[in-house]
């Protein structure tokens, strides 16, 4: 995104405390800096995913201080209109990008993360180019002592959503829900994970009505017992529902099309069903191997373009379809998306959906069940599929409210789920899907 200026006309909303301001954890580990720089560098710069951009840290870099980049980082692109908004004052001219992403950087530590002033300062100005240095201080220290006030008083939901999404979630949900959205995204999300069949839930996790377990945000997954044993996978409680959904009976063939990492298709495999999942992208395939492989499942991975595979034997008794979307129902988990992606991606894959529909419908045997989900909160990549479904001869298969044990309110349009990341708020939200079921004629 770039620098945002407070648009007209937006009240300012004066809350006592940044509710994203945590207890002073202390300065992050040396190296954290550097490193939360070239993921910027990377999102920002490049337009490059901020996963991507963690694998390709040089190797040199210790493990805590990725991880602690990797919260930098992801503080600075969640409230990035924000910051901007703070430091805009005291800036006479634009800055070259590194040190807009120091200044970013800098704030962030000081306005979220709770990192001591002198430290957050002194670190992020030994990270940037020297004829900048004082130019850095100079703007922290203010930041230092005036920032708080200044941040408290800005409307933070409004600032850190790209207008684009703004304007398209008000359309969607009305006034109240984009703020609700809004709200949401600006904290990260609780770790979910789903059970492995007979596996015991790690000490101190939630079960959710709907079957998944929740952690507290901040969670890492690598500590948990169980993680190598395959006793569990993190996978968000809404990204869990369009498996459960498809309701897989042992022994039935189900085909699960754009299939890494691989959530669903552990659920799939789990309940029973005979497994071809295919996946395009070789990289992403060999995770999806090694993820079932860890969990000890066994299942066909073809790496094919789903928009035109067919093999020798289809007709599936059930097909899932996670298509790829614009993902931004799942921005709480990724705050680079908003800075990634246009509205044109959305037209785009919009396109890619409904060949990847038409495919689907085409591997099923007649009274086959097919779920299309995606993670997107644009009714293009949701809502306005159902139509072209229609037209394909798939027959509209409710879903029923007792099937969403907790989320009656996600069931709309007469039996399609929709969730938003602002509900569940009390137990720290749920990621946006939408999904529909249906049957072959
Ligand atoms: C939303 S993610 C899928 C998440 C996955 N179903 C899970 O639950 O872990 C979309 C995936 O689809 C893959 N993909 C995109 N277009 C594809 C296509 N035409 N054929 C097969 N895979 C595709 C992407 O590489 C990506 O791995």
């Amino acid at each position: 995104m770039p620098p945002q200026k407070a648009p007209a006309g937006v009240t300012k909303r004066v809350t006592a405390r940044p509710p994203n301001a945590r207890a002073n954890r202390g300065a992050p580990p040396p190296g954290t800096r550097s490193a939360a720089l070239l993921l910027l560098a990377a999102v920002f710069d490049r337009r490059r995913p901020l996963e991507e951009a963690l694998d390709q840290l040089p190797a040199a870099i210790e493990p805590r201080d990725r991880a602690a980049a990797h919260r930098l980082a992801a503080a600075v692109l969640r409230h990035a209109g924000s910051l901007d908004a703070v430091l805009e004052p005291h800036l006479r001219r634009e800055p070259p990008p590194v040190v807009r992403a120091a200044l970013r950087m800098g704030a962030a530590e000081l306005l979220v993360l709770g990192t001591p002033a002198h430290a957050a300062v002194a670190a992020t100005v030994a990270v940037v180019p020297r004829p900048f240095a004082g130019l850095v201080n100079a703007v922290l220290r203010k930041v230092a002592t005036e920032g708080a006030e200044a941040y408290e008083g800005l409307d933070r939901e409004r600032l850190d959503t790209p207008p684009w999404l703004w304007s398209a979630w008000h359309a969607a949900y009305g006034a109240a829900g984009v703020r609700a959205i809004a709200r949401a995204h600006q904290q990260a999300a609780p770790l979910d994970l789903t059970l492995a069949p007979g596996a015991s839930p790690p000490e101190g996790a939630i079960e959710l009505p709907t079957g998944s377990w929740r952690l507290p945000e901040g969670t890492r997954v690598t500590d948990l017992p169980g993680l190598a044993e395959g006793a569990f996978w993190v996978q968000d409680a809404a990204a869990a529902l369009p498996a459960r959904l498809l309701a897989v009976k042992p022994g039935e063939r189900v085909a699960d099309l754009c299939a890494a990492p691989g959530g669903k298709t552990a659920q799939l495999a789990s309940a029973g069903g005979i497994v071809t999942a295919v996946e395009r992208d070789p990289k992403r395939a060999a995770r999806l191997r090694e993820n079932l492989a860890r969990l000890k499942l066994s299942v066909t991975v073809e790496e094919a373009d789903a928009a035109t595979w067919m093999p020798a034997e289809a007709n599936f008794d059930a097909v899932l379809l996670d298509a790829p979307c614009s993902a931004t129902g799942i921005i709480r988990r990724h705050p680079d998306i908003p800075h990634l992606k246009r509205p044109k991606d959305v037209a785009q894959l919009v396109q890619a959906q409904a060949q990847l529909l038409a495919q689907a419908a085409r591997l099923l045997r007649p009274g086959g069940r097919l779920v299309l989900a995606t993670c997107s909160l644009q009714p293009e990549e949701g809502e306005a599929h159902l139509a072209r479904a229609a037209a394909l001869g798939l027959v509209p298969d409710p879903i029923a409210p007792t099937e969403l044990p907790g989320l009656r309110t996600a069931l709309v349009r007469g039996g399609t789920l929709r969730t938003r990341p602002d509900m569940w708020a009390e137990q720290g939200g749920i990621d946006g899907f939408f999904a529909a079921r249906f049957r072959r004629g």
